[in-house]
């Protein structure tokens, strides 16, 4: 079975404004709620790809509420700690160029951490876990590494997607999967990346330093690159104004843990992940299965191997 954990959800709420301007009453043109936070998003992107997973982490409140009942709807099976807090409101403000307010966690408790734990305690070596997102800003910053470790000790794998000092602690756990962005990666090396030459140099690095056996590092509308081993290879998305970036990186996570569940054809691994991404940057929300296959149909791989 595939979980998802989300440890800081949010409730998502888009609003179009046609010409945001700043100090004054902006009126919406548009909007969109859905439930939010990496891990949900990557468990709502496997379900359309036809993949089943558990969805786990913090709820609480009306907006805990909202995500669990969406994800009922959608078929999402769901096994969250109920803390005391409401879950956040994340807002995405889309006029011109993309704003993004994302609120903070409430309220973590020592009680919610054991409950959590217990939970994870049940997985097993066929179990698969994808950890995603911020961490609660009252959680120590090695808390997803401490986790990692003791599903590693049972042979799960895990699949990382996190940024900041939450990256940089939990690799010292050595996850099976990881999709740091090319800024990510750049301010893990404190160095810049601008070319798909450097994101295969600091990935190659990446994978050695922290014995990662997958890393994409996802470039935005130049696509991805993807190391294994000694490999590398690169998929570029078809050129086409982006409408949304909200969860195109969980898009790519869905679409390469759906492939790789199948194929061990990197370069195919690979080129639906970025389907999936640029499918949903494409869309208002999120992908379709049948938007995918189409994009897939149009991306450019490259092997990037000597
Ligand atoms: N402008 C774009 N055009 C085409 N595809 C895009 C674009 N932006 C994102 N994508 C797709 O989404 C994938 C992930 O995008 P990105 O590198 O921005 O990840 P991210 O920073 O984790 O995303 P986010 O945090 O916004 O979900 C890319 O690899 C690509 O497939
Ligand atoms: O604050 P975090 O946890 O870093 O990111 C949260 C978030 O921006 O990421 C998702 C898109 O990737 C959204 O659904 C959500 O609002």
């Amino acid at each position: 079975m595939i979980y998802t954990l989300t440890l800081n959800p949010a409730l998502d709420y888009v609003v179009e404004v046609a010409d945001f301007t700043e100090g004054s009453i902006n009126r919406t043109k548009n909007e969109l709620k859905y439930p939010g936070g990496k891990g949900i998003n990557v468990s709502r992107v496997l379900k359309r790809l036809g993949v089943s997973s558990t969805a786990l982490g913090f709820t609480g409140g009306f907006t805990g509420d909202y995500i669990e009942n969406v994800l009922k709807q959608e078929n999402i099976d769901t096994d969250f700690v109920r803390v005391n807090g409401d879950t956040r409101i994340n807002v995405k403000i889309r006029g011109g160029k993309e704003t993004e307010i994302n609120g903070a966690s409430p309220s973590i408790s020592e009680d919610d951490i054991r409950s959590l734990e217990s939970r994870l305690a049940l997985l097993d070596n066929e179990d698969q876990l994808v950890v995603a997102g911020s961490l609660p800003s009252m959680l120590p910053p090695d808390t997803y590494k401490r986790l990692m470790i003791r599903l590693k000790e049972k042979g799960i794998r895990v699949y990382l997607d996190t940024s900041g000092e939450a990256l940089t602690k939990a690799l010292e756990a050595s996850p099976y999967f990881v999709k740091p962005n090319h800024l990510e990666l750049a301010e893990l090396y404190d160095v810049s990346i601008s070319s798909v030459e450097e994101a295969v140099q600091y990935g190659k690095k990446l994978l050695d330093d922290f014995d990662i056996s997958h890393a994409v590092i996802s470039m935005a509308g130049e696509g991805a690159v993807y190391l294994h081993g000694d490999e590398a290879y690169q998929a570029k998305p078809p050129e086409r104004p982006a409408v949304n970036s909200v969860g195109a990186g969980d898009s790519l996570v869905a679409g390469f843990i759906a492939k790789h569940l199948l194929s061990n054809n990197p370069d195919e691994v690979l080129a639906f992940a970025v389907s999936a991404g640029s499918a949903t940057a494409f869309s208002e929300t999120f992908c379709t299965k049948e938007e995918v296959v189409q994009i897939n149909k149009e991306i450019k791989t490259a092997v990037l191997n000597e």
